[in-house]
């Protein structure tokens, strides 16, 4: 019966079928043996996505139930949910359950499988580290934790020191100050915003082990190896769509569980020598500002507020000055236009691992008052109706294909985006067409350029003043000091753009534009001469900005987007994704 220490197998029964059972070194594998029939059921599982077995007939969901016989065993594996046309994206947990002719070929069986799994599963987590914000979304955080998640932890034998959040930023901090020896990864059962207490968590802890400044724009970051993974509970979870292709929790369990991993790029904000924020979708000026701006003005009307926003600001119709300078990525190598997706195992970020870390010193062309005479900086300035810089596609339910459809999630590049100045029905042309599959860069107004690095700033005569934003917040460790910490909806950025917005934007120092009222009717107040920028949903107190792509700088429990399951709408949750993504209108 027993070939080798890899090899198993024997007759097995599922149900009144009999089957024969093989296990080798990478699948497990039963075929029935009904000799009469013409096609004979057979099903194989890589190992590599098999999640447990227990011992006689057990169901884990929605439930746990144990039915103790001496002759079952129960095997728990991914399974892909398929839809009319091929995968979902979506998985859920296949649960078969085998009877043997006695308890010591059950045995066998139960030890053999467990064996090959300890064998196999050497890049799975072992123990986590889990931050459940109980007010994310619909506020059922806790309740997503601990029926769906903790269940399906116990049966992969994960061990999770579990962390309910008392306060914003708890989660970030937590992970900047507290011993973390032992644990695989830290997850996050919440929004967005919960991912970014994570990512500025994990990326400042390995910068300040490896004694690196985040603060200095030209510093080659320490790429993280701590994985993290999103249990998707959120109002909005547009990186959790855009790295698994739904926003489903046992989906992301089952991701976490087999030990996926998905390196990411990460956008740095800078302004002048601070670190700002990290960004890892959407980092836009002008329109997409204007809507998240507008929308915190009027909170009280819940998700309604950003197709709210969107009208208004669309309505307004703005364009603003400004300057960008951008380093252009290698047009070799990709380009934005041809029509590519990224997709699990991508080619193009797989290639890209070997470049991402040049040895060069490049401190002179991240500097803010770097000309375009430095490097291989390009320069075009004008009015644009707006600047987004995209590090993935950005692909939401309003916005199938997302801001840029050809963006990589790990070449080390981002999308820059710039649409200039044009009348309304061409701009609504612009918003419309990320709505559907025509391409909305094929607009004589709109341009993208792959890009390593972005510079923005404000055409002279309209700078940022220095001294007053000398007494402004400053960022330590990724976000800002003057946080109200605990405020629900939390970081400090949206503190800020509240502040922001009822003092009229004054403290942010913008010499010319002395009281900014914002958006009041759509054409009774005199139009602003900036913007704000909209960073994955807060808003930065500063306008000149220099962003700069690290290429893979962490890595998420997730394999990116599986072919076929790319444009499959979000299974839970509401529709809005606060033009992190992709405008509301
Ligand atoms: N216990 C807590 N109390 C208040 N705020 C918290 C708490 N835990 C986390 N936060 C903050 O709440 C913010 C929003 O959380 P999250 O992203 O999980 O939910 P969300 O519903 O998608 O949020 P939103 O749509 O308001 O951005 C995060 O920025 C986080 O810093």
């Amino acid at each position: 019966m027993e070939i080798d220490s890899e090899w198993f197998e024997s007759d097995l029964w599922v149900g009144k079928e009999q089957y024969r059972a093989v296990l080798n070194e990478l699948y497990f594998s039963w075929t029935e043996i009904d000799k009469k029939k013409r096609e004979r059921k057979s099903v194989s599982v890589p190992l590599s996505e098999f999640i447990g077995v227990e011992e006689g007939r057990v169901e884990i969901l929605p439930q746990r139930k144990v039915e103790e016989t001496e002759r079952h065993f129960t095997v728990f594996t991914v399974k892909r949910s398929r839809g009319g046309r091929g995968s979902t994206g979506l998985w859920t947990v296949g649960r078969t359950q085998f009877c043997c002719n006695g308890q010591d070929l059950r045995d066998h069986w139960v030890r053999h499988l467990r064996t090959a799994l300890r064998k196999h599963g050497a890049s799975r987590p072992r123990r986590l580290l889990v931050f459940i914000n109980p007010f994310g979304g619909k506020q059922r955080g806790r309740q997503i934790y601990q029926s769906l998640v903790a269940p399906l932890f116990e049966l992969a034998g994960i061990s999770a020191h579990v962390v309910v959040t008392e306060k914003a930023n708890q989660a970030r901090d937590h992970i900047l100050k507290k011993d973390l020896t032992g644990f695989d990864g830290v997850v996050c059962v919440g929004g967005d915003g919960m991912f970014s207490e994570l990512l500025h968590g994990v990326i400042g802890r390995t910068q300040q082990e490896a004694g690196l400044s985040e603060h200095d724009p030209a510093v080659t970051l320490q790429p993280c190896n701590l994985h993290i993974g999103i249990i998707p509970a959120g109002s909005t979870d547009c990186v959790c769509f855009a790295t698994v292709g739904v926003n489903d929790p046992v989906t992301s369990t089952l991701h976490i569980i087999i030990g996926d991993s998905q390196p990411l790029d990460v956008c740095s904000v800078h302004h002048l020598n601070k670190l700002v924020r990290y960004s890892v979708s959407l980092v836009g000026y002008g329109f997409y500002g204007d809507v998240l701006a507008e929308s915190e003005r009027h909170r009280w009307m819940g998700p309604l507020r950003y197709d709210y926003s969107g009208c208004l600001v669309y309505l307004s119709n703005r364009s603003y000055a400004g300057m960008v300078h951008f380093l252009p990525a290698d047009p070799q190598l990709s380009s934005p236009r041809d029509n590519t997706r990224c997709l699990s195992g991508c080619r193009v970020c797989s290639e890209s691992t070997e470049r991402l870390f040049p040895q060069s010193d490049s401190s002179s062309q991240y500097s803010q008052d770097s000309s375009q005479s430095e490097g291989e900086w390009v320069s075009t300035e004008g009015r644009f109706r707006c600047v987004s810089l995209t590090c993935m596609s950005s692909s939401c339910p309003r916005s199938p294909l997302g801001l840029s459809p050809s963006a990589h999630l790990a070449d080390g590049t981002g999308d820059l985006i710039l649409v200039r100045d044009t009348h309304p029905l061409g701009f609504l042309t612009y918003l419309h067409r990320h709505t559907t599959t025509e391409d909305q860069f094929d607009l004589p107004f709109v341009e993208v350029h792959r890009v390593k690095a972005v510079r923005f700033s404000l055409p002279p005569g309209e700078e940022e003043s220095e001294g007053e934003e000398e007494g402004e917040k400053v960022m330590e460790g990724g976000d800002c000091k003057a946080e109200q910490e605990g405020e629900r909806g939390g970081g400090a950025c949206r503190s800020i753009s509240r502040q922001y917005l009822t003092s009229g934007g004054k403290q942010r120092g913008i010499n010319n534009h002395k009281k900014r009222d914002f958006l009041c009717v759509p054409c009774c107040s005199r139009a602003p001469s900036v913007s704000v920028w909209n960073c994955d949903g807060e808003i930065l107190p500063y306008t000149e900005i220099l962003c700069r792509v690290h290429g893979q700088l962490v890595r998420l429990f997730a394999r990116g987007i599986e072919d076929g399951a790319g444009t499959r709408p979000f299974t839970g949750g509401n529709r809005k994704c606060k033009g992190r993504c992709v405008l509301h209108t």
